[in-house]
């Protein structure tokens, strides 16, 4: 069984404009509602797999009523944590360019996140995976990272981090299996800019070197980078018109896990999640595996 812990969900807005200005009166011709935050775009893409997944987080108010509602009518299983405060909104204005405004992550009490913890200990088992994504709360202390690392260690489950900012730095010392920052993130994280593929796979085969196992940096149309102790790939992205590019980084971690669950090789994993990143970003909503297979061939892959 694969978790996905979200604390933060969201509801992705996405009003579509011609020619988007600051400053004035815009008016969407279209606009789409999503369920969001990077654990549920995740379960929601490895339902779309036939890969058993459960969406783990917070919810609260109307807005975490909608998610729930939503995610059962795609049948994707779930077991949130109901809180008092309402679900976050997360605009994203479709125009010539793409503009994003993501609400705060909520404030969470500690016997919501011990509930959580509490879950997490019970239910992750040997070949199972914990994936924690997104922002994530202040309240939510290294404390709980450091019991799951070691409940996961004794059970064999593994745990994987897909988050930005300061805690993805503080983190790392609790050993996930794998992150996925994009070139933007690593650039954080390591406190140098990013500007070339020598300077992003030389980063994160220093990270392998400390706490992690895998570094997997998505480049955007670019493709990512894939790199272990011992490995080092790079993946070119398919070629496509772009529609939606929002959840392309889930999609990819959502694709990789699909494939590492299933005991494929890395190589093919990687191949697949790019693939599904791309799916995703030719699309609305996020991929389903018939176009990810179609994108499959497409993605060249190279050893670097
Ligand atoms: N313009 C694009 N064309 C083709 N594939 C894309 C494009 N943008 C994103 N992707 C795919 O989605 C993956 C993740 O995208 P990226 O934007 O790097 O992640 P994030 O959403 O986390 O910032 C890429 O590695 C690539 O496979
Ligand atoms: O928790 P954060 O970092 O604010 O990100 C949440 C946002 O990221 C998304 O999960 C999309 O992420 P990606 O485009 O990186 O795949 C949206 O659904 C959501 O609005």
């Amino acid at each position: 069984m694969i978790y996905t812990v979200t604390f933060a969900p969201s509801i992705d807005y996405i009003p579509y404009v011609d020619d988007f200005q600051a400053n004035t009166l815009n008016r969407a011709k279209e606009v789409s509602y999503y369920p969001g935050g990077k654990g549920i775009n995740i379960s929601r893409v490895l339902k779309r797999m036939e890969v058993d997944a459960t969406a783990l987080g917070f919810v609260g108010g109307f807005t975490g009523d909608y998610i729930q509602q939503f995610l059962q009518r795609e049948q994707v299983p779930s077991a949130f944590i109901q809180v008092d405060s309402v679900t976050r909104i997360n605009v994203k204005i479709k125009s010539q360019q793409e503009t994003e405004l993501n609400g705060p992550a909520p404030t969470l009490q500690s016997q919501e996140i011990e509930q959580l913890l509490h879950f997490l200990q019970l239910h992750a088992k040997e070949d199972d995976w914990v994936v924690v994504s997104g922002s994530i709360p202040e309240t939510v202390t290294n404390g709980f990272f450091e019991q799951l690392q070691k409940s996961c260690a004794l059970t064999g489950a593994k745990w994987v981090l897909d988050t930005s900012g300061p805690r993805l730095k503080q983190l790392l010392q609790y050993q996930p299996y794998f992150i996925k920052p994009n070139q933007h993130e690593l650039g954080e994280l390591v406190g140098d800019t990013i500007d070339t593929l020598e300077q992003a796979v030389a980063h994160a085969k220093k990270l392998t070197e400390q706490d992690v196992s895998l570094v997997i940096v998505s480049l955007g149309g670019e493709g990512a980078v894939c790199v272990s102790s011992d490995t080092q790939f790079l993946a070119k992205a398919p070629k496509g018109q772009v529609v939606n590019t929002v959840g392309a980084g889930d999609s990819l971690v959502a694709g990789m896990i699909a494939q590492l669950a299933q005991q494929q090789s890395l190589q093919d994993a990687f191949c697949y999640g790019v693939a599904s990143g791309s799916a995703t970003a030719f699309k609305e909503d996020l991929c389903h595996k018939e176009e990810v297979e179609k994108l499959v061939p497409q993605v060249e892959i190279q050893t670097i």
